[in-house]
């Protein structure tokens, strides 16, 4: 029990570098509040919610995995080494795959609640 304590603390204390320092971190963080205040103010329902905060899950835990890597990669070696760019440009390609379908998802969700202002 005290290790899997232990564990916790120890992600907890990787989930508050990735927001602190992390430059990604905080234009994603920043992205998924604007999200919640969005689903707060259009009273989405119980199903938008699960999708959206899977979204905002999935694309926030890929950034932080992107970001390990690349610290990864950096304390190997910060020489240019061609297997270290396909290695970064992977894990970063992993977040852009992820972004993109999030933000198609965000606009199927959102884009009935933003026309139904207008009418
Ligand atoms: N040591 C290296 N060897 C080869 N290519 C590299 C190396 N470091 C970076 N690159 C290339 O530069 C790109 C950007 O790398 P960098 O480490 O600056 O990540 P970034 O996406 O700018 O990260 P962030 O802005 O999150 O710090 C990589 O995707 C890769 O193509």
């Amino acid at each position: 029990m005290r290790t899997f304590l232990k564990s916790f603390v120890f992600a907890a204390r990787g989930i508050r570098a990735f927001f602190r320092t992390e430059r990604n971190g905080q234009i994603q963080g920043a992205v998924a509040l604007v999200a919640i205040a969005a689903g707060l103010y259009f009273g989405i329902s119980r199903a938008e919610w699960i999708v959206l905060l899977a979204c905002i899950a999935a694309v926030i835990s890929l950034e932080m995995l992107n970001s390990a890597l690349e610290t990864l990669c950096n304390l190997y070696s910060t020489d240019y080494h061609p297997l270290i760019g396909r290695i970064k440009d992977g894990a970063a390609g992993a977040v852009l795959w992820t972004s993109a379908g999030a933000a198609i998802i965000g606009i199927l969700l959102f884009w009935p609640h933003v026309r139904a202002l207008f009418h």
